[in-house]
């Protein structure tokens, strides 16, 4: 009765794919992504913010999250606390331009429920869907180069260098090994099709830095810390202030780019396109973002956006919103249950986004490499993403180079007018704004 329940809500067998495949998918793309457990307080405690209480914010707003993405909008994409959003609002508004952690919240909420009005006016809509093809294709390749990126840094192979701004890091230290042998281990295991390659390459490099003394196992179970001291304590009418509204736009921009960029990518990774190139469900998926991204404000965390690690579940079969709402499940489960999700290092899971990278650069096997006005906004887009850090940066520099060599080339008629809008911003934001 309830199988059927569960069968008739995500549309399973339409989708062909099972409650089992789900949940593994769900488990998958859990354990790529749930560094972002520890990482997040870590990175927003520097602001002043209280560890314990960001932690519970990170694993509730995440889900909040997934639970409107899996139950709403029916789709295998996770959500958290996104990198990079968190350090914007830790290195830049609060430590950069010396706001209080409060109004940099109360940015977060003012640009969610922007973000939010932009859904239900279907402005966004039209944003997304007037991106050009070698333009979406350099975007997911990009997310995937910024995740491999992610993942070498997590693990120490690629480290800063003053001089050459990056430099390969000391290889026999033991995360950089465990990073390679797991991402050696599972694109061996999905080679040879093994269901949950991913999900077992996590497993076992963390059981096996535990065996070798690398990794310490920190415990099971624990009550979840109070949230207190961050539950409503945005400060609203300081992100209201004038000179605050370049943070709520920084803020809009870089989560409305990301969240585009990101649903791109992982939906076309998992066939969830329809036979236009487009998500039919955008409009939901979106609402889940800046629904959870206000929930996060409100709680205690930094913007709520969609993972490009869904795309860990999805290669292992997630194809439905049920895989989401497993993730949402792990996510409260973890309040309890912080020093084992603890003891997954981040070069366990470094393995496994490095193999997502491999799988997302895929899409550039499709670019048109013959005509260079579509080629080069590819590369772009691709290439800025890991380099500048940034997914939003890289679709803003994609966009100014396509229209820029298209108008150049004399090719007017591959430009339409929202490309042609989103240019001139992207290059107002470029130039006066950054
Ligand atoms: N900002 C972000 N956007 C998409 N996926 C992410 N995974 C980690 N951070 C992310």
């Amino acid at each position: 009765m309830q199988k059927s329940l569960i069968e008739r809500h995500f549309k399973l067998a339409e989708h062909g794919t099972n409650a089992k495949t789900e949940i593994i998918a769900g488990i998958t793309t859990f354990l790529t992504m749930a560094y972002i457990i520890f990482v997040n307080p870590s990175i927003l405690s520097e602001s002043g913010m209280d560890y314990g209480a960001v932690f519970v914010a990170t694993c509730l707003a995440s889900a909040v999250g997934c639970l409107i993405m899996g139950l709403w909008a029916n789709y295998p994409i996770a959500l958290a606390p996104g990198m990079g959003l968190n350090a914007f609002f830790t290195y830049g508004v609060v430590m950069g331009m010396g706001y209080s952690w409060e109004a940099a919240l109360g940015a977060v909420f003012l640009s969610g429920f922007t973000f939010f009005l932009l859904s239900v006016f279907r402005i966004r809509e039209w944003i997304i869907n007037s991106i050009p093809m070698s333009l979406r294709l350099g975007i997911a390749a990009g997310i995937g180069l910024f995740l491999a990126m992610i993942a070498l840094q997590n693990s120490g192979i690629v480290v800063a260098n003053e001089a050459t701004y990056v430099a390969l890091g000391d290889l026999s230290e033991p995360a950089a090994l465990y990073a390679l042998l797991g991402f050696f281990v599972i694109t061996a295991l999905a080679h040879l099709r093994v269901t949950g390659a991913v999900m077992i390459g996590i497993l076992g490099i963390t059981a096996l830095s535990m065996l070798l003394g690398h990794n310490e196992f920190g415990g099971i179970v624990s009550m979840p810390p109070s949230i207190a001291p961050t539950l409503m304590q945005l400060d609203l009418a300081g992100a209201l202030d004038v000179a605050m509204l370049s943070v709520v736009f920084a803020f809009l921009f870089v989560d409305l780019f990301d969240t585009s960029g990101t649903l791109i990518g992982v939906a076309h990774r998992g066939g969830l396109l329809d036979k236009d190139g487009k998500l039919p469900r955008i409009g939901r998926a979106m609402m889940a973002d800046s629904g959870a991204s206000m929930a996060g404000a409100a709680l205690g965390t930094s913007t709520t956006t969609s993972y490009i690690e869904s795309t860990a579940g999805i290669i292992s079969g997630g194809r439905t919103g049920l895989t989401a709402v497993v993730v949402g499940v792990l996510f409260l489960i973890s309040l309890f249950f912080s020093p084992l999700a603890g003891s997954i290092p981040a070069f366990a899971t470094a393995g496994a986004l490095l193999y997502v990278a491999v799988l997302m650069a895929g899409s550039l096997a499709h670019a048109d490499w013959n005509d260079a006005t579509e080629a080069a906004p590819v590369l772009i887009a691709a290439l800025a993403m890991p380099l500048t850090f940034s997914i939003a940066e890289g679709i803003a520099l994609g966009f100014v180079s396509y229209a820029a060599i298209k108008a150049l080339s004399g090719r007017f008629r591959d430009l339409n007018p929202a490309v042609v809008v989103l240019a001139l911003v992207f290059s107002a934001k470029l130039l006066f704004l950054d």
